[in-house]
């Protein structure tokens, strides 16, 4: 059963702070059948750091999302004493290294070679601990932003003011503007209005780390326009009210229809992936097969008792899509199923062009010229599969 991180999909390893740049190289990791044919290898894959000061929440935060760590078990992790490495292969969409930092990470240090560590980053998690004094957290901040960006203009930074659980709605909202103000205060005093920080209120005792990390991990995904889109023809021509394509894995959803998100809504989602995964380990699984609980037979629907449905469908090994829909909406189940299987079939497509296009970059690893060419090449078809998918689900 593959809901526990698969032990071949993950290549953990530490490394000592003080004798990190000389060895960042990575082992091969296997890469599942459903995966791109070509492994991704760690350069290729998106980076995204996480760090801030010590004890701000960063292992927990990596532990609880992508290694199912109940947030209890947190409060015994030990300090990180060392850059910890950890690749996330859950889905064909969904594949990045979360480097865990040290809190005390000193970026003077002769041995901290920036242009290496920030060099092939795509998004930088900056964790402040929203219990405590955060003066110091905010000066940390301000020197990791401006020493990253100096390296790598591409960077995404994403503030996770963390911790939140603790305090009232009113505090939250105004320790978050305080921080805001600050930081880019801070940054604009020091000439540096081009910087872009995004705010996020998280806690890992709700579903506030995923939904941070969804929108962290979305930012990475060269596709999601044309998800996004897919998405959309699908709701509008099924009638549904919102839908979600989730990394069952990870509970993050890769992408979502245009319409706001609220919590709740997301909350219900990803309640309803658990019950799935819990009812199918309970009773779906054979005993003389190695076969996962989730496959290609699992769908559910629950109805609310405020006539509201939730419906699931597997995507693939990896993608659900789950549908938040009005009761009255669903008596032509055939039109939803139908559009669905053209949804599906769409998802196929852009998941074909991107492996496609992994192998040219594979190919082509020393020609720069032809990977930029080939990425081009896939943005187009991308955009072609979708149109050409719209009008498969509106006929
Ligand atoms: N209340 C609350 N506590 C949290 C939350 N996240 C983490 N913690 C607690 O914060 C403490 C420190 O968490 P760690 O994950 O070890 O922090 P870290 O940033 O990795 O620390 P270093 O490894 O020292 O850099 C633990 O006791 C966690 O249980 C949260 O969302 N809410």
């Amino acid at each position: 059963m593959s809901y526990e991180q698969d032990e071949d999909d993950q290549y953990n390893a530490g490394y000592d702070v003080g004798s990190f740049p000389k060895d960042f190289g990575y082992g091969p990791f296997d890469q599942d059948g459903d995966g791109p044919p070509g492994p991704l290898t760690g350069e290729q894959k998106p980076r995204i750091l996480l760090m801030g000061l010590r004890r701000s929440g960063k292992s927990s935060i990596q532990k609880v999302v992508f290694h199912k760590m109940s947030p209890n078990e947190t409060l015994f992790l030990e300090s990180t004493n060392k850059i910890i490495k950890d690749d996330i292969s859950n889905s064909s969409f969904v594949q990045f290294q979360i480097w865990d930092f040290p809190g005390q990470i000193d970026f003077f240090d002769p041995t901290f070679d920036s242009d290496m560590i920030f060099g092939g980053c795509g998004a930088l998690v900056f964790v402040i601990d929203a219990q405590d004094d955060y003066m110091e957290a905010l000066n940390k901040l301000h020197l990791t932003v401006t020493k990253a960006f100096k390296v790598n203009q591409g960077i995404r930074f994403e503030v996770f003011i963390h911790k939140v659980d603790g305090l009232s709605d009113d505090y939250k909202m105004e320790t978050q503007r305080d921080i805001h103000q600050r930081a880019n205060d801070d940054l604009a005093d020091s000439g540096y209005d081009q910087i872009h920080l995004s705010f996020h209120l998280t806690s890992i005792y709700d579903h506030s780390i995923f939904e941070a990390f969804s929108k962290v991990v979305q930012k990475l995904i060269p596709q999601l326009p044309t998800l996004e889109n897919l998405l959309n023809i699908l709701i509008s021509n099924s009638a549904i009210e919102k839908a979600f394509l989730f990394d069952v894995v990870s509970k993050i959803y890769i992408a979502t229809d245009s319409s706001p998100v609220d919590m709740q809504s997301y909350e219900l989602c990803c309640d309803m992936i658990d019950v799935v995964i819990d009812v199918s380990c309970i009773y779906g699984l054979r005993e003389d097969t190695e076969a996962a609980a989730f496959d290609s037979q699992s769908s559910s629907l629950i109805k609310l008792n405020n006539g509201t449905i939730l419906y699931l469908r597997e995507v693939n090994k990896f993608l659900a899509l789950v549908c938040i829909l009005r009761e009255d909406n669903f008596d032509r189940q055939g039109i939803i199923d139908y559009n669905f299987l053209c949804f599906r079939e769409a998802i196929q497509q852009v998941f074909e062009l991107r492996n496609k296009n992994q192998v040219l970059v594979a190919l082509n690893t020393n020609h720069h010229s032809n990977i930029l060419n080939s990425h081009n090449a896939t943005v187009n078809s991308d955009t072609q599969s979708a149109t050409l998918n719209s009008t498969a689900i509106q006929s």
